[in-house]
């Protein structure tokens, strides 16, 4: 089981502050809540504590159930001095809607949350609330600190229950999520140089640009694919920035670096995206092994290795 060193002398950073979703995922990762641990206020931060050193490895919510990957996550892991997932955790998330003492439903206009918080509770809102707006905050937690510090432009906010209890902010409602069984995966990254063990029911994450001027370019990094029989679990187009239409793909596919088929599919993808960057292999939260034919076997590709030389005489 991939864990973080015990002996780090580096502390863990997540995004914060104390209370997030992000932190009591963190703690779920063996080996974790036995070294420190420090809050980042933006998942760029958090990657940058552990690019410049300041910290072993960061955990970044990155995906969930109902609104699909967290772009700040995607965005950020992408770009900057490349860094590996080491490690993923997949946890329900239930939310309250918190505020202070003497503020009820009544009050509330405005709702502080993290936007994937509030994705998750709108049909709550739309029934309860529907005249509430929503003011977008780094974290749920951080929601809940600027509505302590009394310097926040909403009533309210959407939280863990833990930060009620840490913050001594009222619960105004309790399980206002849509969906109970809405799940969200976070992960772990560290610097490269950790490269964790396959298990037989691992994860491999891409970030593939899409080459310009390549009409069936989308087509030509699928093929990479399915002619290896790696089955993707996530795809996404997130925008470069550099101008419009310039997208890279964020995927994430079953198996590990190490299995001769994703191997073989890398291979392919560098030769039609040379600048795809390799973002982990690591073990998946649920345990699950792929599907793999027999044709698709890491026997199957060394067999067909040793019979090419064989012809090379
Ligand atoms: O804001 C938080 O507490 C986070 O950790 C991010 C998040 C937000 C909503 C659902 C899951 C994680």
């Amino acid at each position: 089981m991939t864990s973080v060193p015990t002996d780090s002398v580096l502390p863990l950073t997540f995004l914060g502050p104390e209370g997030t979703f992000t932190e009591s995922a963190l703690l779920k990762v063996p080996g974790a809540a036995a070294l420190a641990r420090i809050p980042s206020n933006t998942a760029a931060a958090a990657l940058n504590k552990v690019r410049n050193g300041e910290a072993f490895a960061a955990m970044l919510p990155i995906e969930n159930s109902i609104e699909g990957g967290v772009p700040a996550t995607l965005d950020a892991i992408a770009n900057g001095v490349e860094l590996r997932i080491i490690h993923e955790v997949v946890v329900p998330v239930s939310f309250v809607l918190v505020a202070r003492t003497g503020v009820t439903l009544a009050d509330v206009t405005a709702v502080g949350t993290h936007p994937h918080a509030w994705a998750q509770t709108r049909e709550w809102f739309a029934a309860k609330l529907p005249l509430a707006t929503h003011v977008p905050a780094n974290s749920t937690a951080a929601a809940a600190h600027e509505l302590v510090a009394g310097t926040s432009a909403f009533q309210a906010a959407v939280c863990a229950p833990l930060v009620a209890e840490q913050t001594g902010l009222n619960i105004l409602a309790a399980g206002i999520e849509d969906n109970a069984g809405a799940v969200t995966r976070f992960v772990l990254v560290a610097k490269p140089g950790s490269l964790p063990v396959p298990t037989g029911a691992d994860k491999t994450t891409l970030a593939i640009p899409l080459p310009e001027d390549h009409p069936g370019a989308l087509m030509a990094i699928l093929e990479q694919f399915a002619s290896r029989g790696v089955n993707l679990s996530r795809i996404e187009s997130r925008p470069t920035g550099q101008y419009l239409g310039h997208y890279i793909f964020s995927v994430d596919m079953e198996g590990h670096i190490r299995d001769a088929r994703v191997a073989e599919a890398l291979r392919g993808l560098h030769r039609v995206s040379p600048d795809m960057r390799f973002l982990g292999s690591y073990p998946r939260a649920d345990g699950q092994p792929p599907l793999i034919r027999a044709y698709n076997s890491d026997v199957a590709f060394a067999e067909a290795s040793t019979w090419v030389e064989s012809l090379l005489v």
